[in-house]
Protein backbone atom coordinates (compact mmCIF):
# COMPACT_ATOMS: atom_id res chain seq x y z
CA UNK A 1 0.00 0.00 0.00
CA UNK A 2 1.60 3.26 -0.98
CA UNK A 3 1.89 6.22 1.05
CA UNK A 4 -0.43 8.53 -1.13
CA UNK A 5 -0.94 11.36 1.97
CA UNK A 6 1.59 13.48 0.10
CA UNK A 7 -0.21 12.93 -3.16
CA UNK A 8 -3.88 13.58 -1.70
CA UNK A 9 -3.56 15.62 1.84
CA UNK A 10 -6.56 14.90 3.92
CA UNK A 11 -8.27 13.55 1.42
CA UNK A 12 -9.44 9.50 1.08
CA UNK A 13 -8.07 9.18 -2.51
CA UNK A 14 -7.44 11.11 -5.97
CA UNK A 15 -11.17 12.11 -6.73
CA UNK A 16 -11.96 13.51 -2.96
CA UNK A 17 -9.02 15.45 -3.70
CA UNK A 18 -9.76 16.77 -6.74
CA UNK A 19 -13.42 17.98 -5.68
CA UNK A 20 -11.70 19.04 -2.32
CA UNK A 21 -9.21 21.31 -4.26
CA UNK A 22 -10.95 22.42 -7.87
CA UNK A 23 -8.84 25.40 -8.61
CA UNK A 24 -5.92 25.25 -6.22
CA UNK A 25 -2.31 26.08 -8.12
CA UNK A 26 -1.05 23.13 -5.84
CA UNK A 27 3.13 22.44 -6.47
CA UNK A 28 3.95 19.31 -8.26
CA UNK A 29 4.37 16.67 -6.25
CA UNK A 30 6.29 13.02 -6.27
CA UNK A 31 5.88 9.94 -4.57
CA UNK A 32 7.28 6.32 -5.34
CA UNK A 33 5.58 3.39 -4.47
CA UNK A 34 7.20 0.16 -2.66
CA UNK A 35 7.42 -1.27 -6.95
CA UNK A 36 9.56 1.65 -7.65
CA UNK A 37 6.81 3.58 -9.84
CA UNK A 38 6.80 7.19 -9.35
CA UNK A 39 3.80 8.74 -9.27
CA UNK A 40 3.49 12.38 -10.10
CA UNK A 41 0.46 14.95 -9.25
CA UNK A 42 1.11 17.14 -11.79
CA UNK A 43 -1.51 19.36 -11.16
CA UNK A 44 -5.45 19.12 -9.51
CA UNK A 45 -6.56 16.29 -11.44
CA UNK A 46 -3.73 15.06 -13.29
CA UNK A 47 -1.41 12.34 -12.81
CA UNK A 48 1.47 10.97 -14.18
CA UNK A 49 2.57 7.34 -13.23
CA UNK A 50 6.06 5.54 -14.69
CA UNK A 51 7.07 2.29 -13.75
CA UNK A 52 10.25 1.66 -12.56
CA UNK A 53 13.01 1.68 -15.92
CA UNK A 54 13.72 -1.95 -15.54
CA UNK A 55 9.96 -2.94 -15.67
CA UNK A 56 9.47 -4.46 -19.45
CA UNK A 57 6.33 -2.80 -21.14
CA UNK A 58 5.49 -5.80 -23.00
CA UNK A 59 2.34 -3.77 -25.20
CA UNK A 60 5.53 -1.15 -26.41
CA UNK A 61 2.82 1.76 -25.44
CA UNK A 62 2.42 4.51 -23.60
CA UNK A 63 -1.74 5.52 -22.35
CA UNK A 64 -3.60 8.93 -22.00
CA UNK A 65 -7.23 8.19 -20.41
CA UNK A 66 -8.82 11.26 -19.50
CA UNK A 67 -12.25 11.50 -17.97
CA UNK A 68 -14.87 14.54 -16.50
CA UNK A 69 -13.87 16.97 -19.64
CA UNK A 70 -17.54 17.01 -19.05
CA UNK A 71 -18.05 17.25 -15.19
CA UNK A 72 -21.16 15.81 -15.04
CA UNK A 73 -20.22 12.92 -16.54
CA UNK A 74 -19.06 11.65 -13.79
CA UNK A 75 -19.11 7.40 -14.43
CA UNK A 76 -15.81 7.46 -16.04
CA UNK A 77 -14.23 9.47 -13.52
CA UNK A 78 -15.44 6.38 -10.91
CA UNK A 79 -13.70 4.18 -13.17
CA UNK A 80 -10.56 5.57 -13.40
CA UNK A 81 -10.26 6.77 -9.99
CA UNK A 82 -11.16 3.04 -8.82
CA UNK A 83 -8.20 2.22 -11.16
CA UNK A 84 -5.93 4.48 -9.52
CA UNK A 85 -6.54 3.62 -6.30
CA UNK A 86 -6.14 -0.66 -7.19
CA UNK A 87 -2.74 0.87 -8.46
CA UNK A 88 -1.95 2.61 -5.07
CA UNK A 89 -3.18 0.20 -3.11
CA UNK A 90 -0.80 -2.47 -4.85
CA UNK A 91 -3.32 -4.87 -6.35
CA UNK A 92 -1.41 -5.32 -9.41
CA UNK A 93 1.90 -3.77 -10.86
CA UNK A 94 2.10 -1.13 -13.96
CA UNK A 95 3.90 -1.82 -17.21
CA UNK A 96 3.24 1.23 -19.43
CA UNK A 97 3.39 5.25 -18.55
CA UNK A 98 0.37 6.75 -17.43
CA UNK A 99 -1.56 10.35 -17.88
CA UNK A 100 -4.30 10.19 -16.27
CA UNK A 101 -6.57 13.42 -16.19
CA UNK A 102 -9.72 14.23 -14.50
CA UNK A 103 -10.57 16.84 -17.14
CA UNK A 104 -13.00 19.86 -15.23
CA UNK A 105 -12.59 19.88 -11.63
CA UNK A 106 -14.97 23.00 -10.84
CA UNK A 107 -17.72 21.93 -13.01
CA UNK A 108 -16.83 18.54 -11.41
CA UNK A 109 -17.63 19.81 -8.46
CA UNK A 110 -20.74 21.94 -9.57
CA UNK A 111 -22.25 18.82 -11.08
CA UNK A 112 -22.32 20.25 -14.67
CA UNK A 113 -21.73 19.95 -17.89
CA UNK A 114 -19.09 23.27 -17.81
CA UNK A 115 -19.31 26.46 -16.06
CA UNK A 116 -18.33 29.40 -18.95
CA UNK A 117 -17.43 27.13 -21.70
CA UNK A 118 -17.56 23.83 -23.40
CA UNK A 119 -14.33 22.85 -22.62
CA UNK A 120 -14.30 19.74 -25.30
CA UNK A 121 -14.44 22.80 -27.67
CA UNK A 122 -11.56 24.32 -26.40
CA UNK A 123 -8.59 22.05 -27.52
CA UNK A 124 -6.34 22.28 -30.77
CA UNK A 125 -5.61 25.54 -30.04
CA UNK A 126 -9.04 26.90 -29.49
CA UNK A 127 -8.32 28.30 -25.96
CA UNK A 128 -5.91 31.05 -27.17
CA UNK A 129 -9.20 32.74 -29.26
CA UNK A 130 -9.81 35.87 -28.27
CA UNK A 131 -13.20 35.38 -27.07
CA UNK A 132 -11.71 32.85 -24.32
CA UNK A 133 -9.15 34.87 -23.14
CA UNK A 134 -9.01 35.09 -18.89
CA UNK A 135 -11.58 32.02 -18.64
CA UNK A 136 -10.62 29.37 -16.57
CA UNK A 137 -11.45 26.58 -18.57
CA UNK A 138 -9.28 27.39 -21.58
CA UNK A 139 -6.48 28.16 -19.34
CA UNK A 140 -7.57 24.41 -18.27
CA UNK A 141 -7.17 23.15 -21.82
CA UNK A 142 -3.79 24.96 -22.67
CA UNK A 143 -2.57 23.44 -19.42
CA UNK A 144 -3.75 19.31 -20.57
CA UNK A 145 -2.43 20.37 -23.43
CA UNK A 146 1.21 21.36 -22.16
CA UNK A 147 1.07 17.76 -19.65
CA UNK A 148 0.03 16.13 -22.79
CA UNK A 149 3.08 17.25 -25.28
CA UNK A 150 5.43 16.50 -22.58
CA UNK A 151 4.35 13.24 -21.94
CA UNK A 152 3.98 12.44 -25.74
CA UNK A 153 7.46 13.97 -25.72
CA UNK A 154 8.67 11.78 -23.18
CA UNK A 155 7.77 8.92 -22.42
CA UNK A 156 8.63 5.74 -24.72
CA UNK A 157 6.06 3.87 -26.51
CA UNK A 158 3.16 4.06 -29.25
CA UNK A 159 0.37 6.65 -27.98
CA UNK A 160 -3.09 6.37 -27.68
CA UNK A 161 -5.42 8.46 -25.65
CA UNK A 162 -9.13 7.60 -24.75
CA UNK A 163 -11.07 10.71 -23.50
CA UNK A 164 -13.82 9.09 -21.59
CA UNK A 165 -17.59 10.54 -21.41
CA UNK A 166 -21.51 9.68 -20.70
CA UNK A 167 -24.30 11.22 -23.41
CA UNK A 168 -27.07 13.57 -22.27
CA UNK A 169 -29.38 11.66 -23.78
CA UNK A 170 -30.87 8.13 -24.02
CA UNK A 171 -28.83 5.97 -26.91
CA UNK A 172 -30.58 3.09 -28.80
CA UNK A 173 -26.63 1.87 -28.61
CA UNK A 174 -25.64 2.48 -25.11
CA UNK A 175 -21.92 2.40 -25.88
CA UNK A 176 -19.87 4.47 -28.74
CA UNK A 177 -16.70 5.68 -30.10
CA UNK A 178 -15.62 8.95 -32.18
CA UNK A 179 -12.81 8.61 -33.88
CA UNK A 180 -11.14 12.17 -35.05
CA UNK A 181 -10.56 12.58 -38.47
CA UNK A 182 -7.01 12.38 -39.40
CA UNK A 183 -6.52 12.80 -43.69
CA UNK A 184 -5.82 9.38 -44.99
CA UNK A 185 -6.56 7.46 -41.53
CA UNK A 186 -7.72 4.00 -41.25
CA UNK A 187 -8.65 2.74 -37.48
CA UNK A 188 -6.19 -0.17 -36.46
CA UNK A 189 -7.27 -3.43 -35.80
CA UNK A 190 -5.85 -3.65 -32.65
CA UNK A 191 -7.96 -0.17 -31.47
CA UNK A 192 -11.53 -2.23 -32.90
CA UNK A 193 -10.31 -5.36 -30.71
CA UNK A 194 -9.70 -2.98 -27.88
CA UNK A 195 -13.03 -1.26 -28.23
CA UNK A 196 -15.09 -4.25 -28.29
CA UNK A 197 -12.84 -6.07 -25.07
CA UNK A 198 -14.63 -2.51 -23.69
CA UNK A 199 -17.62 -3.54 -24.80
CA UNK A 200 -18.48 -0.79 -27.09
CA UNK A 201 -19.54 -1.98 -30.12
CA UNK A 202 -20.46 1.17 -32.33
CA UNK A 203 -17.91 3.00 -33.98
CA UNK A 204 -18.04 6.91 -35.83
CA UNK A 205 -15.65 7.99 -38.20
CA UNK A 206 -15.72 12.19 -37.76
CA UNK A 207 -15.52 13.67 -41.27
CA UNK A 208 -13.13 17.06 -40.01
CA UNK A 209 -10.58 18.00 -37.60
CA UNK A 210 -11.90 19.89 -34.73
CA UNK A 211 -11.71 21.21 -31.26
CA UNK A 212 -12.23 18.60 -29.02
CA UNK A 213 -9.43 16.51 -26.69
CA UNK A 214 -9.26 13.53 -28.63
CA UNK A 215 -8.96 15.61 -32.39
CA UNK A 216 -6.10 17.47 -30.49
CA UNK A 217 -4.22 14.62 -29.61
CA UNK A 218 -4.60 12.87 -32.43
CA UNK A 219 -3.65 15.50 -35.01
CA UNK A 220 -0.81 17.33 -33.04
CA UNK A 221 0.43 13.99 -31.46
CA UNK A 222 -0.12 11.87 -33.52
CA UNK A 223 -1.79 9.71 -30.91
CA UNK A 224 -4.43 6.68 -31.96
CA UNK A 225 -7.29 8.87 -29.66
CA UNK A 226 -11.22 7.88 -29.65
CA UNK A 227 -13.83 10.05 -27.44
CA UNK A 228 -15.91 7.02 -25.82
CA UNK A 229 -19.46 7.55 -24.81
CA UNK A 230 -19.99 5.05 -22.36
CA UNK A 231 -23.62 5.60 -20.93
CA UNK A 232 -25.83 8.58 -19.60
CA UNK A 233 -24.95 10.92 -17.79
CA UNK A 234 -26.02 10.79 -13.90
CA UNK A 235 -24.50 12.21 -10.69
CA UNK A 236 -21.62 10.94 -8.47
CA UNK A 237 -22.76 8.13 -6.52
CA UNK A 238 -26.05 7.39 -8.34
CA UNK A 239 -23.95 5.03 -11.07
CA UNK A 240 -24.33 1.71 -11.68
CA UNK A 241 -20.86 0.77 -12.09
CA UNK A 242 -21.68 -3.01 -12.75
CA UNK A 243 -22.70 -1.37 -16.80
CA UNK A 244 -18.63 -0.21 -16.64
CA UNK A 245 -16.80 -3.05 -16.24
CA UNK A 246 -15.92 -3.12 -19.50
CA UNK A 247 -13.65 -0.95 -20.32
CA UNK A 248 -12.96 -1.06 -16.89
CA UNK A 249 -11.35 -4.38 -17.40
CA UNK A 250 -9.73 -3.36 -20.26
CA UNK A 251 -7.95 -0.40 -19.63
CA UNK A 252 -6.50 -2.39 -16.37
CA UNK A 253 -5.10 -5.33 -19.01
CA UNK A 254 -3.74 -2.23 -20.75
CA UNK A 255 -1.97 -0.67 -17.59
CA UNK A 256 -0.63 -3.84 -16.66
CA UNK A 257 0.91 -4.48 -20.19
CA UNK A 258 -1.09 -7.80 -20.70
CA UNK A 259 -1.73 -9.04 -23.99
CA UNK A 260 -4.97 -8.61 -26.01
CA UNK A 261 -7.97 -11.43 -25.17
CA UNK A 262 -7.76 -14.13 -27.28
CA UNK A 263 -10.68 -13.13 -29.65
CA UNK A 264 -9.86 -13.80 -33.37
CA UNK A 265 -10.31 -11.36 -36.36
CA UNK A 266 -13.31 -12.32 -37.22
CA UNK A 267 -14.85 -10.41 -34.06
CA UNK A 268 -13.97 -7.46 -35.59
CA UNK A 269 -17.28 -7.53 -37.53
CA UNK A 270 -19.10 -7.31 -34.32
CA UNK A 271 -18.19 -3.19 -34.81
CA UNK A 272 -21.04 -1.37 -36.80
CA UNK A 273 -19.60 2.01 -38.31
CA UNK A 274 -20.89 4.69 -39.37
CA UNK A 275 -19.66 7.82 -40.86
CA UNK A 276 -20.85 11.93 -40.51
CA UNK A 277 -22.44 13.03 -43.36
CA UNK A 278 -23.45 16.48 -41.76
CA UNK A 279 -22.96 18.54 -38.34
CA UNK A 280 -25.59 20.63 -37.73
CA UNK A 281 -24.23 23.95 -36.28
CA UNK A 282 -26.78 26.93 -34.70
CA UNK A 283 -26.66 29.70 -37.49
CA UNK A 284 -28.21 32.02 -35.63
CA UNK A 285 -31.20 33.49 -34.60
CA UNK A 286 -33.23 32.18 -37.46
CA UNK A 287 -32.44 28.52 -36.84
CA UNK A 288 -35.21 25.93 -36.05
CA UNK A 289 -34.48 22.47 -35.18
CA UNK A 290 -36.67 20.09 -36.19
CA UNK A 291 -35.20 16.96 -33.79
CA UNK A 292 -37.18 16.70 -30.76
CA UNK A 293 -35.69 17.74 -27.48
CA UNK A 294 -36.08 13.73 -26.21
CA UNK A 295 -34.90 11.97 -28.73
CA UNK A 296 -32.27 9.35 -28.22
CA UNK A 297 -29.11 8.74 -29.79
CA UNK A 298 -29.01 6.57 -33.23
CA UNK A 299 -32.98 7.61 -34.06
CA UNK A 300 -32.94 7.40 -37.46
CA UNK A 301 -34.75 9.73 -40.47
CA UNK A 302 -35.97 8.85 -43.43
CA UNK A 303 -34.97 9.96 -47.04
CA UNK A 304 -36.51 13.39 -47.40
CA UNK A 305 -36.84 14.71 -43.68
CA UNK A 306 -36.60 18.00 -42.79
CA UNK A 307 -34.03 18.14 -39.95
CA UNK A 308 -32.70 22.02 -39.78
CA UNK A 309 -33.43 25.17 -41.18
CA UNK A 310 -32.72 28.76 -41.27
CA UNK A 311 -33.74 31.91 -43.56
CA UNK A 312 -31.29 30.48 -46.01
CA UNK A 313 -30.94 26.47 -46.03
CA UNK A 314 -32.90 24.08 -45.31
CA UNK A 315 -31.34 20.48 -44.58
CA UNK A 316 -33.31 17.27 -45.64
CA UNK A 317 -31.82 13.88 -45.38
CA UNK A 318 -30.64 12.74 -48.28
CA UNK A 319 -31.08 9.20 -50.53
CA UNK A 320 -30.23 6.80 -47.56
CA UNK A 321 -31.65 6.90 -44.11
CA UNK A 322 -29.77 9.24 -41.65
CA UNK A 323 -29.28 8.77 -37.81
CA UNK A 324 -29.27 11.81 -35.48
CA UNK A 325 -26.43 11.91 -32.57
CA UNK A 326 -25.60 14.53 -29.91
CA UNK A 327 -29.08 16.30 -30.62
CA UNK A 328 -28.64 19.82 -28.43
CA UNK A 329 -29.89 23.06 -29.66
CA UNK A 330 -28.65 24.74 -26.47
CA UNK A 331 -25.48 25.41 -27.80
CA UNK A 332 -24.13 28.99 -28.40
CA UNK A 333 -24.24 30.14 -32.14
CA UNK A 334 -21.85 28.06 -34.14
CA UNK A 335 -21.15 25.40 -32.41
CA UNK A 336 -22.20 21.55 -33.28
CA UNK A 337 -26.05 20.97 -32.38
CA UNK A 338 -26.08 17.48 -33.56
CA UNK A 339 -24.78 14.75 -35.71
CA UNK A 340 -25.81 13.42 -38.74
CA UNK A 341 -24.59 9.50 -39.74
CA UNK A 342 -25.15 7.07 -42.01
CA UNK A 343 -23.32 3.79 -41.73
CA UNK A 344 -20.13 3.76 -43.98
CA UNK A 345 -20.04 2.96 -47.18
CA UNK A 346 -17.46 0.60 -48.08
CA UNK A 347 -15.55 1.50 -51.13
CA UNK A 348 -17.69 1.26 -54.20
CA UNK A 349 -21.21 1.63 -53.16
O1 LIG B 1 -24.64 13.67 -25.21
C1 LIG B 1 -24.20 14.68 -25.73
O2 LIG B 1 -24.91 15.48 -26.38
C2 LIG B 1 -22.74 15.04 -25.60
C3 LIG B 1 -21.86 13.95 -25.08
C4 LIG B 1 -20.44 14.45 -25.29
O3 LIG B 1 -19.96 15.17 -24.46
N1 LIG B 1 -19.87 14.13 -26.45
C5 LIG B 1 -18.62 14.69 -26.86
C6 LIG B 1 -18.24 14.12 -28.19
C7 LIG B 1 -16.92 14.69 -28.65
C8 LIG B 1 -16.51 14.24 -30.03
O4 LIG B 1 -17.18 14.62 -30.99
O5 LIG B 1 -15.49 13.54 -30.14
C9 LIG B 1 -18.79 16.21 -26.95
O6 LIG B 1 -19.86 16.67 -27.38
O7 LIG B 1 -17.85 16.90 -26.60
ZN1 LIG C 1 -18.98 14.65 -22.70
Amino acid sequence: MADDTRLFHDSTDWLDHTLRYPSSDLPETTIALTDGTTVIRRAVGVLEITPPADRTNPNAEKLIVSAGVHGNETAPIEVLNGLVQELLNGDWQLACPLLLILGNPPAMVAGERFLEVNMNRLFHGAHGKPEHQGLAEAERARQLEGFCQDFARNRGGALSHYDLHTAIRPSQREKFALYPYVEGREVPNGQCAFLLEAEVETLLLQHRAGTTFSSFSSTQLGAESFTVELGKVRPFGQNDLSRFTGIKDALRRRFRGQPASGRSDPSLDRLTVFEVVHEILNTGPSFQFHVPDDVANFTEYPSGTVIWEDEKTHYRVGAVAEAIVFPNRQVPVGQRVGLLIRPRQSAGT
